[in-house]
Parts: C-alpha cells; sequence; structure tokens
C-alpha cells in the first residue's frame, strides 16, 4: 500500500504525537465496489464500507462517488451537523498532499469575480461624474448667456 506516514509533533519529546496516513488519489480510485468503498470529502478519505447500507439517503448514491472526491456533493445534499460528526467515525487518512486540488469552498473569492479593489473599478466612475459635471455646467452656462 503506497501510504506516507507523517507525523505532527513539535520535537520537544512532548505534545500530543498524532500520525496520519496519506492515500494517493489512484488508490482510493480503487476502492469503489460494493466489497469495498472509500471516498474522499474535503480532502480527506473515508472507508464507509460498512455504513452503505446504513446511508439514509441509500447506497446508490454512495457507489456513483465510490472512490471519487465526493466533497460536492456531499456539500449539495446539505447535510446536518449530525451527518458531519458521523464521518470521524470513516476516517482513515489524508489525501496525499501532491494530490490535493484547493478547494472551490476556499479558493481566493476574488479571482472569479471582477476586480473590486482594482482602482479602474471606483476611479473610472469618478473621472466619468466630474466629466459629465464639466459638459453639464459648460452647457447650463453656455444656454444663459445666449
Ligand atoms: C460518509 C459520508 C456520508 C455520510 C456520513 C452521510 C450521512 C447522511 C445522513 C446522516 C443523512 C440523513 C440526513 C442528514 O442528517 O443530513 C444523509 C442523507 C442523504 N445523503 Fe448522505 N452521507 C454521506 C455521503 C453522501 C454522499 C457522498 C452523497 C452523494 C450525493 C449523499 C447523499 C445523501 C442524500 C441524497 C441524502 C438524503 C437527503 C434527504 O432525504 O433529504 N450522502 N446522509
Amino acid at each position: 500500500m503506497a501510504t506516507v506516514e507523517a507525523s505532527d509533533c513539535d520535537g520537544k519529546g512532548q505534545g500530543v504525537e498524532t500520525s496520519v496516513t496519506y492515500y494517493r488519489l489512484e488508490e482510493v480510485a480503487k476502492r469503489n465496489s460494493m466489497k469495498e468503498i472509500w471516498l474522499v470529502i474535503h480532502g480527506r478519505v473515508y472507508d464507509i464500507t460498512r455504513f452503505l447500507n446504513e446511508h439514509p439517503g441509500g447506497e446508490e448514491v454512495l457507489l456513483e462517488q465510490a472512490g471519487a472526491d465526493a466533497s460536492e456533493s456531499f456539500e449539495d445534499v446539505g447535510h446536518s451537523s449530525d451527518a458531519r460528526e458521523m464521518l470521524k467515525q470513516y476516517y482513515i487518512g489524508d489525501v496525499h498532499p501532491n494530490d490535493l486540488k484547493p478547494e472551490s469552498g476556499s479558493k481566493d473569492p476574488l479571482k472569479d469575480t471582477p476586480c473590486k479593489s482594482c482602482w479602474s473599478y471606483w476611479i473610472l466612475p469618478i473621472l466619468g461624474a466630474i466629466v459629465l459635471g464639466f459638459l453639464y455646467r459648460y452647457y447650463t452656462a453656455e444656454s444663459k448667456s445666449s
């Protein structure tokens, strides 16, 4: 099994030592049958084989996501906090850092929206208003003199 063990201690021989097992996505992808079913939700790997028959949403939907990243479908359903709490029971490790892709929820919100902090975003309307003001004054002054 191509797993990498990582320990997370403070190096002083104290504190809590935790060990995380990392799984490559290709390894997760192999667990895609009724016999063994794993999925990834938010960078964490879950072995939900024994949960398959118990899932209130049915086993179909889980089988559709088998061996894949189910973060989006999991969120789309709007699972309760109880459901999120249940995830802990099936957690077996994390996705290997090399296989992690940025989550849509955590990406920079400015990336796909127009640049709200760019100078052009606010300076152009101001300049436009000033020009319009001058034009208005120019024409009103001209119509008064004629
Ligand atoms: C290990 C992962 C999962 C756990 C622990 C879990 C748990 C639950 C629980 C406890 C419910 C009952 C409603 C609630 O409390 O929110 C539920 C409902 C449901 N789940 Fe999941 N679920 C998981 C993954 C998924 C995935 C990947 C899908 C994919 C689409 C899914 C689809 C659904 C659907 C369609 C319902 C029924 C919602 C309804 O009837 O309103 N679940 N799940």
